[in-house]
């Protein structure tokens, strides 16, 4: 067997010249199985952090009470941690006090998953204590050990196995889905923050809607904030796969659960206030968009990546197929290509002219007329050249005198 972390292999190499074990373990392993891109190489060691640390020309020691020194090698960090069990999570955050043990096992057994509790050695072996590889022959998740203890010690592992379930397309064992559905609550103690990363990843995973039929099936979903009286049908009924970011999957589940006060979700999720622009945004325009059919005007202000993405929405609903969703972007690609301005800034007047032309000084009548401006730019009813929006600009100020 050969071993697969090439760029790893030094790490191993070094330690064990040492006399310390050492492993590559968890997720890497689980991807490598899978076929699956591998992003983070996590090492396990018998080696202590300050062993690690002489070791090693460059360390981060990034969480050296818990064991963890991060060794940096070409532009790569590898994650090195001493074997460990955790004792108790108190606060349903941190492990309250991290016993180093000896033994690989040990290490193994405090995992969540089976799938997450494998590790392999230099030689490429596999050390598969608790039927991992059968878990994943099987598309399924079960937890190392007895389900309660391991969600009580963190109860974020039930999201990250319904995560897990949706991106890798698993199902989850009956043992857990019990257990999850009997510790639900504690998943009120753990920081909205973790919940939304998982969530997140959860509305991404190729399995959304049976995931998404697992977390109502378990009743975490109602213990998520604003949640309470959440909708398995029409949480179930989007099609995710037609979406492509982010913003765009939280905007159709939230669409899709008549969340309306988007800004009340966004704090008491504690999204940026970027997250929370976005999808109030994108909220907004496939709203109107459900009414309304695009046009010169609803494109420019929307923005060509922002139309694509409310179109994607209405296709996620249903409300156009396919075939509709494809002529739909080349329409829309159509008009944006036509469209004689882009952008506020492309105007060849700004709010400098206005003040110079009228003699007035700025205040809320500026951003008016400049956004007038634009609209009668779009629809092709005022040039894009200085004098013709002058003249524009100066009709428009003798009308307004003559009407106050
Ligand atoms: N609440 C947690 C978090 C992590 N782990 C263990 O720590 C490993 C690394 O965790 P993490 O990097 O969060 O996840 P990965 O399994 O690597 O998966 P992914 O990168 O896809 O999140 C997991 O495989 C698992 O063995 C755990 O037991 N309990």
């Amino acid at each position: 067997m050969t071993f697969p972390f090439k760029d790893a292999a030094f790490i191993l190499d070094r330690l064990q010249d040492h006399g310390f074990e050492a492993y590559v373990v968890g997720g890497a392993v689980r991807d490598y199985l899978l076929n699956r891109p591998i992003h983070d190489v996590d090492i396990a060691t018998s080696a202590h952090p300050a062993d690690v640390v002489s070791l090693f020309k460059r360390t981060v020691p990034i969480g050296i009470d818990h064991g963890t020194v991060a060794v940096l090698n070409n532009g790569h960090s590898y994650e090195v941690t001493t074997f460990r069990s955790e004792s108790d999570y108190d606060d349903y955050r941190h492990p309250n006090q991290v016993v180093f043990v000896l033994s690989l096992e040990k290490d193994l057994m405090r995992r969540d998953f089976t799938i997450n509790a494998l590790a392999m050695d230099r030689d490429g072996k596999i050390i598969d204590l608790f039927e991992g590889k059968k878990d994943i022959n099987c598309k399924r998740i079960r937890t190392v050990g007895r389900a309660e203890e391991r969600i009580t010690e963190d109860p974020l592992r039930m999201m990250r196995g319904m995560r897990f379930a949706s991106e890798l397309c698993f199902t989850l064992g009956q043992t857990e889905r019990h257990a999850f559905h009997d510790k639900a609550d504690l998943l009120k103690k753990i920081s909205i923050e973790r919940i939304n990363q998982e969530m997140t990843r959860l509305l991404a995973g190729e399995g959304v809607s049976d995931a998404l039929g697992l977390l109502f099936e378990t009743h975490c979903i109602y213990t998520l904030p604003m949640l309470k009286h959440a909708d398995e049908k029409k949480a179930v009924s989007i099609h995710y796969k037609r979406l492509q970011k982010d913003e765009e999957r939280w905007t159709a589940f939230l669409i899709s659960q008549g969340i309306e006060d988007v800004f009340a979700f966004a704090k008491s999720w504690k999204w940026s206030n970027d997250e929370r622009r976005r999808v109030a945004r994108l909220v907004k325009w496939t709203k109107y968009r459900m009414n309304m059919g695009w046009n010169k005007e609803s494109v420019y202000f929307a923005g060509i990546c922002d139309v694509k993405a409310i179109n994607r929405l209405l296709a996620s609903f249903d409300k156009i197929d396919e075939q509709e969703l494809s002529n739909q972007q080349l329409k829309a690609d159509l008009i944006w290509e036509n469209c004689p301005i882009h952008s506020r800034a492309e105007l060849a007047a700004n709010g400098n002219h206005f003040i110079n032309w009228s003699g007035e000084k700025p205040g809320p009548w500026l951003a008016k007329a400049i956004k007038e401006l634009e609209r009668e730019v779009v629809n092709g009813r005022v040039n894009n050249d200085l004098e013709a929006i002058r003249s524009w600009f100066e009709n428009r100020q003798t009308t307004q005198k003559k009407q106050s």
